[in-house]
């Protein structure tokens, strides 16, 4: 899809659109590019635990079949994310045969559920076979006074029995505290530390409510990562909008587990969208997130959510967004058709997408309508210097895009019958700029045709 515009299948870097000389490969060095010197930083050395059948099925509109729970499970082991995180088998007897048939897959991703730090639901979890059991339970004063009502004695005392249950199954266990950000340090670094020594594989830490900025992110997660030596799991909420953002901090504060979900789908305005995260790692490491991501995947699944969930791709969705790889204003056009680097920080082909560039308005410039003049096999000159008298050039047929475009958006063919009348002027030798009424007429007539 093109809004308003021509579409040059501009996919070059280096074969000069334009006629001109394509870029070097050599690139700036960007001064604000991760520093892998960085010893804390996972930024290049993470996993996903992808929570759309779980976390995204508390979206206000989500209602997963087990059918489709299926097709979910299987495109995202296909796109390849570590875990794939599944309701709790004691939310209802359909979500525990669910997570059942989806372990019975013999999927490549590791399967994990979510359960409350109690052991009615950890007995019922460990029966269904998952590689894993994330355990979670409310540490601030909030959930404490007004969820459960434990006192943190109770919670460090329950954590441990769940935990070496689970553990005794031989199976893998996390130990969360939801709400971690509004709960006290002490307790929650004391809490973190004790499970730690008990044997879990992850501690996980919750912006439950979407409260924290990313600083507050780094310094709790670096405080912890020198606290405990079991992996660290991060999970937040999107409620102002900080949640990829804060994913990526926590990455560099050392945190090793990221949670997602795709479109960001979850309570309220949900958590880290899956491909907005992949950007943005990929921004950071393109190389290695294409080596453990099938990124052509990703409109696939964000499509396969999108329907199930019945909402629709919004149009700024890194990526997937309608317009995330079209370009409009000239000064832009000429430099992408020159080299796609200048304005993209995503390659559309690493994504299996396609960019545009889009010409048919009045932000359009001569170099862009040119690339289009070259498409169609117009031979044109750039401008008048070369020309006799009465003949017309690109930019004649530039002049008059934007005159047409200040009343309405030209599309692709309005565009392109604008080329060939001015190119049939320049074969026929015999219009004449001065006589703009007669390529008016002539327009009129190739539109009426
Ligand atoms: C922040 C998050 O997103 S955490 C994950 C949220 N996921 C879910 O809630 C899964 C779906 N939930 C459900 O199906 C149901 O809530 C169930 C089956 C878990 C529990 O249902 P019910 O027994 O009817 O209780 P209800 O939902 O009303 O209240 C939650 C109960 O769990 C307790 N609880 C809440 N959080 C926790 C926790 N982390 N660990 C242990 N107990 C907890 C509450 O105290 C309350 O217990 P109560 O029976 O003494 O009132
Ligand atoms: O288990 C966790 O770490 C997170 C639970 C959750 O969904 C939340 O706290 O928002
Ligand atoms: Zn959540």
């Amino acid at each position: 899809m093109n809004p308003g515009g021509a579409a040059p299948s501009t996919n070059g870097h280096s074969n000069g659109v334009n006629g001109r000389a394509a870029a070097g490969p050599t690139q700036p060095r960007n001064p604000y590019a991760p520093r892998y010197s960085d010893y804390l930083s996972n930024v290049s050395n993470f996993k996903i635990i992808e929570s759309t059948l779980r976390e995204g099925e508390q979206f206000a509109n989500a209602f997963f079949d087990t059918k489709t729970k299926i097709a979910i499970a299987k495109a995202l082991d296909a796109f390849g994310v570590e875990y794939i995180e599944l309701t709790s088998p004691a939310a209802s007897e359909q979500s525990r045969l669910d997570c059942e048939a989806i372990c019975k897959l013999g999927l490549k991703a590791k399967i994990l559920t979510h359960i409350r730090c109690h052991m009615d639901d950890a007995r019922i979890a460990v029966e269904t076979g998952v590689d894993g059991v994330d355990v979670v339970i409310g540490t601030s004063s909030f959930l404490r006074e007004f969820s459960h009502g434990k006192d943190m004695t109770y919670i460090t005392k329950t954590a441990i029995e769940v935990i070496n249950f689970v553990k005794s199954k031989g199976i893998e266990v996390r130990f969360s505290s939801e709400d971690s950000f509004r709960s006290d340090l002490v307790d929650l670094l004391s809490i973190y530390q004790t499970v730690d020594k008990i044997g879990v594989n992850r501690v996980g830490v919750a912006d439950t409510v979407g409260c924290a900025n990313p600083r507050q992110v780094y310094d709790l997660v670096r405080t912890l990562r020198g606290v405990v030596s079991c992996d660290i799991e991060i999970h937040l909420h999107n409620d102002t909008g900080c949640a990829i953002a804060n994913a990526y901090t926590a990455l560099e504060a050392g945190a090793t587990h990221i949670d997602t979900s795709v479109l960001g789908i979850g309570e309220r305005v949900g958590i880290t969208p899956l491909g907005a995260l992949v950007a943005c790692l990929y921004a950071a490491n393109p190389d290695y997130v294409k080596s453990k991501y099938n990124l052509p995947m990703l409109r696939e699944i964000e499509n396969l959510v999108a329907e199930a969930v019945e909402v629709s791709i919004p149009f700024q969705n890194p990526v997937t967004g309608y317009c995330a790889f079209t370009h409009k204003a000239g000064i832009h056009a000429k430099a992408i058709l020159n080299n796609p680097s200048t304005y993209e920080i995503l390659k559309p082909e690493d994504f299996g997408l396609t960019r545009y560039v889009s010409i048919g308005h009045r932000l359009t410039g001569w170099n862009a309508v040119k690339s289009r003049v070259e498409q169609l096999k117009l031979d044109m000159t750039d401008d008048q210097a070369s020309l006799p008298s009465g003949f017309f050039c690109i930019k004649d047929a530039t002049a008059k895009i934007k005159e047409l475009a200040d009343v309405r958006t030209q599309s692709m063919e309005d565009v392109d019958t604008v080329l060939r009348v001015y190119h049939s002027g320049i074969v026929s030798g015999k219009l004449d700029i001065g006589q703009p009424h007669i390529l008016d007429a002539l327009l009129e007539a190739h539109r009426a045709t």
